[in-house]
């Protein structure tokens, strides 16, 4: 690993566990419902207290997603976004004061279609700090990790309560944080979890120096106080994305626009509180 260099990732995570703290992660997708809009949603996600965002890239076969994320992806594949305007977007957010560091969340394929080598280039030129594959094949993940971590990229694993083997296993190779998935299934916010979150939770955290995050169906400031006790992140997806989806008809309206921002700004802070 480049041992040297210094990750924003790694930096935020370090200054939080020394505040006693834990990272609130939205998830986003990027050009949902424009690409300039996505921009102001970053400003927005910070000034709410977000630590660190998943900029999820819209993908027209996203396995892994609930309808939540799907018609998220659907509004932006509109404008024909690809990791080029997830890249670009990042860019403008940074531009406009946003200093979050970015966790890219892409599937396998649009990362093969650049080539490996030139992905991993443009994200670095981004200043994209982590990057999440959730369909990365576990035989080609030395390749994507070796230049992952040439580029100072911090390959952040997903983590599925299965055997403790496995767990074992994807631990050896994770770069950043480990991302726990509460629950087996696609995203999508959820009223309850399966009943060992905590024991799994908790069996990862002993197999780790790592911070541990968790993600998939949190979507209420309860849910986030009972997480963070006993992880470094919370990740939350699909509430976000559908208040975004509620926030459209302001978004879209010039007059209206700042006060849709605001809903979503006061929407993440209520649950950072
Ligand atoms: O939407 P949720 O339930 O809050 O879960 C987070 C999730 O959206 C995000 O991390 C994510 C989006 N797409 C995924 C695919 C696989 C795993 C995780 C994800």
């Amino acid at each position: 690993m480049n041992a040297a260099a210094t990750n924003a990732l790694d930096l935020t995570f370090g200054r939080l566990k020394a505040e006693g703290k834990t990272a609130l992660m939205p998830f986003i997708t990027v050009g949902d419902p424009d690409p300039d809009a996505t921009v102001d949603i970053l400003v927005a996600l910070q000034e709410a207290g977000a630590d660190i965002v998943e900029l999820g890239v819209p993908y027209s076969d996203p396995l892994a997603d609930g309808p939540v994320i799907q018609r998220a992806s659907e509004r932006a594949l509109v404008h024909h976004i690809t990791i080029d305007t997830c890249l670009d977007t990042a860019r403008k957010a940074k531009e406009r004061g946003v200093t979050m560091p970015f966790v890219l969340f892409t599937y396998y394929n649009p990362a093969l279609q650049i080539g490996l080598d030139r992905f991993f280039s443009k994200l670095q030129e981004a200043e994209i700090s982590g990057l999440i594959i959730p369909d990365l094949p576990y035989e080609e993940s030395a390749e994507v990790l070796a230049l992952a971590d040439a580029a100072n990229i911090r390959l952040v694993p997903l983590v599925a309560p299965t055997s403790n083997d496995r767990i074992a296993r994807i631990m050896s190779s994770a770069r950043g944080f480990i991302y726990c998935v509460s629950s087996v299934g696609v995203t999508g916010e959820r009223s309850s979890f399966f009943e060992g979150v905590e024991q799994f939770i908790n069996s990862v955290k002993e197999q780790t120096e790592l911070p541990v995050a968790i993600g998939f169906g949190i979507s209420s400031r309860e849910q986030v106080r009972r997480f963070s006790e006993i992880c470094d992140g919370v990740v939350i997806g699909s509430a976000i994305v559908r208040k975004i989806e509620e926030s459209i008809p302001l978004l879209q309206n010039p007059e209206t626009k700042s006060q849709g921002l605001l809903q979503i700004r006061d929407f993440v802070a209520q649950l950072k509180s």
